[in-house]
């Protein structure tokens, strides 16, 4: 998988949450067939943790988690550590979905110290960050975003191994997304926040965008500046829908 600090290539991941079992893994050899065709996109697929080694022995696509422990083993039943999962084949873990921060109450501090694991395992984070819908409508958007992006990007992280994911949390599953100023408006924040954090390296990171995207909006949304690609839920778990979206990109 080539890194983002060269012309920020483009990035369409799909994160297939609790779905998707071996049958459905077939879905992989048409995405990875799409891929083929667009070399210029990466692409990559986040299955289930029961999914990540029979899918990394099935395709040459980069195969992903969508989370990983802080640690790197203990007492911490039910987790999954990062060395585990780069043997299992990961290349990339997402940390700090929205779902999480919700249901298991990560904090930012807690997404940082994984996103930093999966980092010197050597793999890609994807870290996630946005707003509310309540937030959104205070008016609160972007200072929200300002504050997870500064609890939980790790110092010193390199545009290689970091990739941002904007994905309101309203917009998550729901069909609805947001304008496309407002997403080149939250974009362009993020690369700016990020420049206050990292320096001249997060020219080279690349801010995805996530929430509802569908074959029938995926060009205008990856047409936005500072849209350096995608992270699809729904969309993501069958090629048809799938590879239109890695068409657009
Ligand atoms: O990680 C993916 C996002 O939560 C977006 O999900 P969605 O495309 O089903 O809205």
């Amino acid at each position: 998988m080539s890194t983002g600090t060269q012309a920020r290539r483009k990035l369409v991941a799909g994160n297939w949450k609790m779905n998707g079992d071996m049958a459905a893994l077939a879905e992989l050899d048409a995405i990875a067939a799409a891929a083929a065709l667009h070399p210029h996109v990466d692409v990559a697929i986040c299955p289930p943790f029961t999914l990540i080694a029979p899918a990394a022995a099935r395709t040459a696509l980069p195969i992903g988690a969508q989370d990983c422990h802080a640690r790197a083993s203990g007492a911490h039943t039910g987790c999954v550590s990062a060395a585990m999962l780069v043997e299992a084949g990961a290349r990339l873990a997402i940390v700090g979905h929205s779902e999480r921060r919700a249901d298991q109450h990560e904090s930012d501090a807690e997404v940082r110290a994984k996103a930093e694991a999966v980092m010197a395992a050597g793999m890609i984070a994807i870290l996630c960050v946005g707003e509310t819908e309540a937030e959104r409508d205070a008016g609160r958007a972007e200072d929200v975003v300002a504050a997870q992006l500064a609890g939980s990007v790790p110092p010193g992280a390199k545009a290689d191994a970091l990739v941002i994911a904007y994905e309101p949390v309203w917009a998550i599953g729901t069909g609805r997304t947001p304008t496309p100023g407002d997403v080149a408006a939250m974009h362009a924040g993020i690369r700016t926040r990020l420049r206050a954090l990292l320096g001249p390296e997060a020219d080279g990171v690349r801010i995805l965008y996530g929430g509802s995207v569908k074959p029938a909006n995926a060009a205008e949304l990856l047409g936005l500046p500072d849209v350096d690609g995608a992270l699809v839920g729904g969309a993501s778990l069958k090629a048809a829908d799938f590879v239109p979206i890695i068409a657009a990109a």
